[in-house]
């Protein structure tokens, strides 16, 4: 089920994503952008920091985005911009550009496939804000649908993990941890988030022929206090070799490309953990600029723009525009 606003016009295509420092001198300010009000402990934001300083302060997301972007263009009909929530280029100074420019009606592309406050409600709070900053004239932004039942999203995956999986490997899906409480608001029913992300790794198995997986949780944040998604991926390693596991094939299904999280807390971090409890440990490759994946956002653009045939998946519905009122919102965070 797809409910449908029908084709609109519009005079521009906006890429909208989370920013990432792109230097040593930027990883606080950056860090301090994402965390603002939101209780995560200064010792994580140490901690994190240093994450960041293995690759010389940079993160990957930038140069991820800037080169989706240059796949797009020559593809789209439409100018492209690119504006991100918490470094620059910030989706303010986008929004004055595109407004300088002309455009009054853009639509978004977001980096992120699946419903929730950190993944979709926060990033529409981001464009009021930003409209908001940016005053008359500001250009009107329409979303893309949640495509985390794509085709385009789904089948790099599901080949990454047929060349990866071997025999007595456990298939092994990961997604960003979330506090309870935000799943549980996900969506305008709840657990949109956590629903989402069990449909993209059904069918990602089922399209890989695999039937036994797992789907856990990474790079957890905030207080020790709140309750975030577990099982964790490092305590889940632990679990699967006591049980005698010695392989896994990890998928990361929450992410569109190999950035921070991808490349330290998997990489990194769980590779690590996977080595010393004695098992063998395959990460498979994220969508980043594979061509289904740049397709799927010209054919996603398609259906706004003209009204084009919907490929979806799954079962779930998705909306142009979710509903209003009561989507994603969280107790305890303001919304635009
Ligand atoms: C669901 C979700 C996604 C997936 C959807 C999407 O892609 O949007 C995601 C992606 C990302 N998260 C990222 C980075 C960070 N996330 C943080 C903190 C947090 N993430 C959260 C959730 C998510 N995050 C939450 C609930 C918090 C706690 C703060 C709060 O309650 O709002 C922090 C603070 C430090 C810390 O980790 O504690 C950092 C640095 C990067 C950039 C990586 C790079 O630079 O390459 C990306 C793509
Ligand atoms: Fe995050």
């Amino acid at each position: 089920m797809v409910s449908q606003n029908g084709p609109v016009t519009y005079d521009a295509f906006l890429l909208l994503s989370f920013g990432g420092p792109e230097g040593p001198d930027d990883v606080i300010p950056f860090l301090e952008n994402v965390t603002r009000g939101r209780g995560v402990p200064p010792e994580r934001l140490v901690e994190v920091a240093e994450h960041y300083r293995h690759f010389g302060g940079v993160s990957p997301i930038n140069g991820q985005c800037r080169a989706l972007l240059a796949a797009l263009e020559p593809r789209l009909d439409l100018p492209v911009y690119w504006g991100n929530r918490n470094w620059h280029p910030m989706l303010a100074d986008t929004l004055k550009k595109m407004r300088g420019d002309g455009v009054r009606r853009a639509l978004a592309f977001v980096t992120s496939p699946f419903g929730g406050y950190s993944s979709c409600r926060q990033y529409w709070d981001d464009i009021a804000a930003a409209r908001h900053l940016v005053g008359d004239g500001a250009p009107e932004i329409d979303k893309i649908r949640h495509y985390h039942d794509h085709p385009g999203f789904i089948e790099p995956f599901a080949e990454g993990v047929r060349a990866a999986m071997t025999p007595g490997a456990r298939l092994v899906f990961t997604a960003h941890s979330i506090p309870t409480t935000m799943d549980a608001h996900s969506g305008p029913a709840g657990h949109r988030y956590t629903g989402q992300l069990t449909e993209a790794a059904g069918l990602v198995a089922d399209a890989a022929g695999v039937t036994d997986w797992d789907l856990v949780w990474q790079s957890r944040s905030g207080p020790p206090s709140v309750p975030w998604l577990e099982p964790d991926v490092n305590d889940h390693l632990a679990a699967l070799a006591k049980e005698g596991l010695t392989a896994v094939v990890a998928a990361p299904i929450g992410f569109i490309s190999d950035h921070l999280e991808v490349i330290w807390d998997l990489d990194n971090e769980a590779a690590a953990t996977a080595a010393e409890v004695g098992i063998d440990w395959r990460r498979v490759p994220t969508p980043g600029v594979d061509p289904r994946f740049v397709d799927m956002v010209v054919e996603l653009v398609a259906e706004r723009v003209a009204g084009a045939p919907r490929r979806k998946l799954g079962e779930l519905p998705v909306w142009d525009a979710c509903p209003a009122v009561g989507c994603c919102t969280i107790p305890g965070r303001t919304h635009k």
